[in-house]
């Protein structure tokens, strides 16, 4: 039954009114509000999933130690780590991967300059361009999903070429060009543990050109009045290949692991890696990729980056589907073959709380 608030709720003309600010969350922060607007505050049925979702923990995503791994031993060991962790948790954390503290230390503080500097800097930024690579908005799907989350988003996404410095925030743009420097290489060596992982020759995920094209989408996550309202970011899973990581100190990421919400404790110096559908697809559902979410807090900012593994522009058009090697008789593909540009055209289409675009190719 409609009620008087509802009646007189236009959600498409405050969601308008959100997007003309072109200041973000952190703009609503900044005018000194006290309510979470009606845009952001999840269904009721959401809030209360999540009371039969906690429960005591015993368990954490695994930390997997990057160091020795040159050691044939020792890298034996590392790939079954990543194998157990892709298949049963989607995520783990890694450590001494060799990217220097100062290096991750930079990029966040970059991106709080970024998002604090001056209001009209950032305003000039903002766009729902799609063509655009370097662009900063709230919110991709404000307009398409069924809640806002509490969060900004500088994006910066580079499929087919590397990161073009006069197209960075002056800014972000020193460390920005650092941390994607070190990214790509640690993504090289995660593909080659993920190949081993699967039974396959070290090289075999770089060789189809999953390291090659990713987007590095950076959140700041500013504090919240009324954090039990609203989230950071709703339960979703990542639709590329594999997410790569970086969280400052203040927690809030979640993964959803046998129905129960677990924290992802930020690790000093760590990074989060998970598995995103493709990999699902490409490995045949022998790796999973699962829900996961941020949740808000009367404190932050919270910073993260997420550096999105998508696999070169040049694959858009080829067919993908599960590897051909690990398709048996008694392993049948859970997938058919579709084309990438249509993958993503669906994705961006829809909002990351509706249907995921692999639910159409599944067998
Ligand atoms: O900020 C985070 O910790 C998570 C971000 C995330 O899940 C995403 O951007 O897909
Ligand atoms: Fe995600």
């Amino acid at each position: 039954m409609a009620t008087e608030a509802s009646v007189n709720y236009d959600r498409t003309k405050e969601l308008k009114q959100f997007d003309d600010t072109k200041t973000g969350v952190k703009g609503l922060v900044d005018s000194g509000i006290l309510n979470v607007p009606k845009i952001f505050i999840r269904p009721a049925e959401d809030l209360a999933a999540d009371e039969l979702n906690s429960s005591q923990k015993t368990i954490e995503v695994p930390v997997i130690d990057l160091s020795n791994i040159g050691d044939s031993i020792r890298r034996k060991e590392i790939v079954n780590e990543v194998k157990i962790a892709s298949g049963e948790w989607g995520f783990f954390q890694v450590i001494n991967h060799g990217i220097p503290l100062s290096v991750l230390d930079e990029m966040i503080e970059g991106l709080r300059l970024f998002n604090e500097q001056d209001l009209e800097l950032k305003k000039e930024m903002y766009s729902r361009d799609s063509a655009k690579k370097v662009k900063f908005h709230s919110n991709f799907d404000l307009y398409t999903s069924k809640t806002a989350d509490w969060r900004d988003t500088l994006q910066l996404t580079f499929l087919d070429s590397d990161p073009d410095p006069s197209q960075m925030p002056p800014v972000c743009r020193k460390s920005t060009m650092e941390y994607f420097k070190h990214i790509k290489r640690l993504g090289d060596a995660l593909f080659e543990l993920l190949s081993e992982a699967l039974g396959l020759q070290p090289d075999h995920l770089n060789s189809i050109g999953c390291s090659k094209g990713c987007s590095i989408v950076t959140h700041y996550y500013p504090p919240c009045p009324q954090p039990e309202l609203t989230l950071g970011v709703r339960k979703h899973a990542d639709a590329g290949i594999l997410t790569v990581l970086l969280q400052n100190h203040m927690g809030g990421l979640q993964v959803l692991h046998d129905s129960q919400w677990f924290d992802v404790h930020p690790t000093r110096g760590g990074l989060v890696i998970n598995v995103g559908d493709l990999l699902q697809v490409l490995s045949n559902n022998k790796f999973k990729s699962v829900k996961h979410r941020a949740i808000s807090s009367h404190v932050g900012p919270r910073i993260s980056v997420a550096c999105f593994f998508s696999g070169h522009a040049s694959l858009l058009d080829k067919p993908f589907g599960p590897i051909k090697k690990l398709i048996s008789e008694a392993n049948p593909p859970r997938y058919e073959e579709f084309l990438l540009k249509e993958y993503f055209a669906k994705f961006f289409a829809s909002s990351l709380d509706s249907k995921p675009p692999i639910d159409y190719y599944k067998l």
